[in-house]
């Protein structure tokens, strides 16, 4: 039998959980210090065991997934250091950052454990294991951060797990990891929390603001909906790549106060033509950091069983949806839905029958 521990079992550990769940000789058990989580997890079938004693839940185990937020993972890696694990044991997690948390694991005490960092990057900006899917990881990268003296038995073990994910694993140095995540990712969650807050403000005298807030406001800003304590661990932990990028997006704006100020019509033109050149030039969309699905917007009339009728259409010519959503709905206006499907093929085959009879766009 394979053990595989979770600790944190939220969105993340808990579609791990189920990505590993039901596997032939695998058994998965979650940890959680609180009673009632251990109820939860095991109601929601995401785990086989489930246990609030720590030393049960690693006792034994093959591999330990740490998926708590990014302060917490080191404070568990001091923890099992301690603890009797199996010889052979594989510690991994699912940390949004990866230099300080790969530190902490080589501190290890003992040889025959090896911790290799991870970080699945996708998700979404829904947390806990209410949100958890097996389908989260398909098709995503997955980034693994072995050292030099990580056996390659190891590495190719956890490799060979994670296959179980449908993801696309990388292998990359975590500082290096650090740079980049901080800015394709870390970076617009700052961007968008400050967007959202400055609107806030402006919406404290005047409610208009939040009111008229539809569109593009509301696609850049979705992942300032996220959560404050994983994200509080993440820029903390990320803190010198993060004042460098911020520095940098500084200088960003100031170009844009200089063109305006300055009435630098073509240079404006400049700069959204590079930016329209370089998001086209961007590999297709994919699962992972910042898109989750392929999602396609179609305006419908406001009425009952509208969302009826068009899941009907799409299940009619078997189009696989996996999310319908009302984004904007007001009386006498029409609305606006989001489609999100995990093929690309099906949204294009969507695209090509919903536009017989709505307006619809990507
Ligand atoms: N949310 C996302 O989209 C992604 C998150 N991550 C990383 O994965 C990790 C988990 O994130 P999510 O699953 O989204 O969070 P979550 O909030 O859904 O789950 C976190 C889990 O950790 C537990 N936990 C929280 N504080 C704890 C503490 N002090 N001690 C013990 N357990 C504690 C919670 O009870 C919960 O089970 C984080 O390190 C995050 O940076 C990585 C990729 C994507
Ligand atoms: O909601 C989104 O699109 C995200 O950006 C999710 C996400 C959050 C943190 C990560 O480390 C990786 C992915």
């Amino acid at each position: 039998m394979i053990k595989i521990t979770i600790f944190g079992v939220g969105l993340i550990g808990g579609s791990l959980a189920l990505c590993f769940k039901g596997k032939p000789g695998v058994t998965v058990v979650g940890h959680s210090n609180n009673p009632a989580s251990v109820e939860k997890y095991l109601k929601r079938d995401v785990v086989d065991h489930a246990t609030t004693s720590m030393e049960e839940a690693v006792r034994d185990a093959d591999y330990i997934f740490l998926c708590t937020p990014v302060g917490t993972i080191r404070q568990y890696l001091h923890l099992l250091s301690d603890m009797p694990l199996k010889p052979g044991c594989i510690i991994t997690d699912a940390g949004s950052t990866k230099a300080s948390i790969v530190e902490a694991g080589s501190q290890l005490k003992r040889k025959d454990v090896h911790f290799i960092g991870g970080h699945p990057m996708a998700g979404k900006e829904k947390s806990g294991v209410e949100a958890a899917t097996s389908l989260l990881f398909e098709n995503a990268f997955y980034v693994l951060t072995p050292d030099t003296d990580t056996p390659q038995d190891a590495y190719d073990r956890l490799a060979k797990l994670l296959e179980w994910t449908k993801a696309r694993i990388v292998k990359l140095d975590p500082k290096l990891h650090d740079g980049v995540v901080g800015a394709i990712s870390h970076l617009p969650h700052i961007i968008a929390v400050a967007l959202v807050n400055q609107i806030e403000h402006y919406n404290e005298s005047n409610e208009l603001f939040g009111d008229l807030a539809s569109g593009g406001f509301r696609d850049i800003t979705r992942i300032a909906s996220s959560d404050p304590v994983m994200w509080r661990d993440i820029l903390l932990d990320n803190k010198s790549v993060l004042l460098n990028l911020l520095k940098d997006w500084n200088a960003e704006i100031a170009g844009f106060i200089e063109m305006i100020e300055s009435g630098d019509g073509q240079g404006i033109e400049q700069a959204f033509q590079k930016a329209n050149h370089f998001r086209s030039s961007l590999p297709e969309r994919r699962k992972g950091v910042i898109h989750s699905f392929y999602d396609i917007y179609v305006d419908v009339p406001d009425h009952p069983g509208i969302i009826g009728q068009i899941a009907t259409l799409l299940g009619n010519c078997r189009i696989n949806l996996s999310n319908i959503q009302i984004i904007e709905s007001r009386e006498d206006i029409p609305g606006v839905l989001r489609l999100s499907f995990s093929e690309e093929s099906h949204m294009d085959k969507a695209l090509e029958l919903l536009k017989k009879d709505y307006a619809v766009y990507v």
